[in-house]
């Protein structure tokens, strides 16, 4: 039941949202051919399958096969969505247009909430092109390669202080062999280590197990602030596309679950970042971490286009926040895959076999980038892009049209008046939905297994006749264009690195009660595994864990 405060919220934005509708007369009328589910809500329309999905493609999935690569669904109160999967479409939208289609205010006020309003990710047009400028130089690609010794160190600190004693307290004390546990807070406690080292040069010393505030900071942030929110959430985040983002930002106040902890991790992110992590990069301006390189691109910048102190402080949280758990939750997919398909596992083994004996007859001591580019891009490529391919985490993107607009469609779709679509015209202001999840299995795109496994599918030249979208082998799990993520080589490389420490040394199984605890991609932010029917358990990837050294 919704105490008083809720329907009151509730009635506000149905009142804001009719204004809005009636102040903007919005067209709502330009998709009327476009075919698309029939509305389970009035109050929520489709939202509410999507929102509130078991799992996610639960929905999509089948409408994309109904429908084609694009299709109406309806919003709060009847509005209508475009919702996308189509090739060409993203390509308009996040390539071709720039800025033209832009993040609406409730997406961009959500992280402006939770990370501060000045950083990168919730700025737009000309603001966001000064903030990507100055932080290009911190993603540069000599500066990533600077990176892998410590990436190597800290992914060996997961082989041998992590998990072997994993293994030594596990069920298995005589052989010390075998254990199954929940990898994931492993994962996220190594790259934590690795983003704070990297980006503030800072050990923060989660993965040693002492006690890290900023770890427990982010304890269970996805599923208290955006997992299934409440229905008067929902209805009234939908008057925010009509009120100015300053305003927007006293909600935090609200007392909710979901802003209680936007605020408290906001707060918390503020102090730490201005206490702890910014007088260490100032201290170590020659330093090579991230925000020593951020600060001195922003010295070199003219006083009108520098950063404020604030935006540097919200660019702290951003790459924090941005960089860490997005790594830890692929990286859980991508074993949890390598889990169902032992025999790509042991593929990757060989290959890392031949580039050791290569690293000691160089005399070398570890791995170099191009080492982990070749020859062991073969297997650890295609198998690591499969998995991001099926599983990313940023499932969903949103953008508003700012102008009457026309996008195009790579695959026409059938129109309510049996007539073929090729391209669909759009108002100003038209909300779109791009499912990264269905694009990403995409029949179309990827072919009739396009929602199998097989990772063989970026090898050869099957690539270059797809339309061209993605940043990484084409798949959308980074985004694409102006606003994708500018961290996905840094994403990569950590994958690589913690893949090949664990893969030497580890074989990953799926647990012997696989089959009672069923695995959930949760329609959170950045898709946690939960297991099915045990919220209590959080998120939760219980793998068995061999070692290979006895
Ligand atoms: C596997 C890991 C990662 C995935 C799947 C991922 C995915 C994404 C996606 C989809 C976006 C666009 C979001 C949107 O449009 O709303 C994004 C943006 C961003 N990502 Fe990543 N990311 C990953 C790793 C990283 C890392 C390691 C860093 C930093 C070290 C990072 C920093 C950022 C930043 C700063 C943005 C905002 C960019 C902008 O607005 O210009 N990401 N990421």
């Amino acid at each position: 039941m919704p105490t008083f405060l809720q329907s009151f919220f509730y009635a506000l934005s149905a009142f804001v949202f009719l204004i809005g509708w009636l102040l903007l007369k919005r067209n709502f009328r330009s998709l009327k051919d476009i075919r698309g589910p029939s509305s389970p809500s009035v109050w929520l329309g489709n939202l509410s399958n999507i929102r509130y999905e078991n799992e996610v493609g639960d929905n999509e999935f089948p409408w994309m096969k109904e429908f084609g690569g694009a299709w109406r669904i309806k919003g709060i109160l009847g509005e209508d969505h475009l919702m996308l999967a189509d090739a060409k479409a993203f390509q308009y939208i996040f390539q071709t247009s720039g800025y033209r289609f832009f993040k609406p205010n409730d997406y961009r006020t959500d992280e402006k909430m939770m990370l501060g309003p000045g950083g990168i990710g919730s700025a737009h047009g000309d603001v966001h092109q000064r903030h990507r400028r100055i932080m290009n130089p911190s993603f540069s690609t000599s500066q990533l390669k600077s990176f892998l010794p410590m990436l190597l160190q800290y992914s060996a600190k997961v082989r041998t202080s992590t998990l072997a004693t994993k293994l030594k307290e596990g069920e298995f004390p005589n052989s010390a062999v075998e254990a199954t546990f929940n990898i994931y807070p492993w994962l996220a406690r190594a790259t934590l280590d690795i983003i704070s080292d990297a980006g503030f040069a800072l050990d923060v010393g989660a993965l040693d197990n002492s006690h890290s505030p900023l770890h427990e900071a982010y304890d269970g942030i996805f599923l208290d602030s955006t997992m299934y929110p409440h229905a008067w959430n929902l209805v009234f985040r939908t008057l925010w596309r009509y009120v100015p983002i300053p305003i927007l930002l006293f909600v935090r106040y609200m007392p909710s679950r979901e802003y209680t902890r936007f605020r408290q991790f906001n707060e918390f992110m503020r102090k730490y970042a201005r206490n702890v992590i910014l007088p260490n990069s100032q201290a170590k301006l020659d330093s090579k971490d991230m925000m020593s390189v951020l600060i001195r691109a922003n010295e070199a910048e003219s006083p009108r286009m520098k950063l404020a102190e604030f935006e540097v402080l919200d660019q702290i949280s951003t790459i924090l926040f941005a960089g860490h758990e997005t790594t830890a939750l692929s990286l859980t997919w991508w074993l949890w895959e390598l889990a169902k398909y032992p025999e790509y596992q042991e593929r990757i083994r060989e290959e890392i076999v031949t580039a050791r004996a290569k690293v000691s007859q160089r005399g070398a001591t570890d791995f170099s980038a191009s080492d982990l580019e070749e020859p062991l891009a073969c297997s650890l490529f295609t198998v690591l892009q499969e998995a991001l391919r099926l599983h990313p985490i940023v499932w969903h993107l949103k953008r508003a049209a700012s102008q009457d607009d026309v996008i195009p469609l790579a695959v026409p779709v059938v129109g309510k008046s049996g007539k073929m679509i090729t391209e669909i015209p759009v108002k100003k202001g038209q909300l779109i939905d791009l499912s990264v999840a269905a694009y990403n299995r995409n029949p179309d795109v990827w072919g009739p297994d396009a929602a199998e496994w097989r990772p063989e599918r970026f090898l050869g030249d099957e690539q270059t006749k797809m339309t061209a979208v993605g940043m990484h082998g084409n798949i959308m799990t980074f985004s694409a264009g102006v606003q994708s993520c500018i961290g996905w080589r840094f994403g990569i490389l950590t994958m690589q690195a913690i893949s090949v420490a664990l893969l030497e040394n580890f074989e990953f199984h799926l647990p012997p009660n696989a089959k009672d605890l069923k695995i959930a991609r949760k329609p959170a932010n950045a898709m946690p595994p939960m297991v099915e029917g045990k919220p209590e358990m959080g998120i939760w990837m219980g793998l068995t864990v061999k070692s290979l050294s006895t």
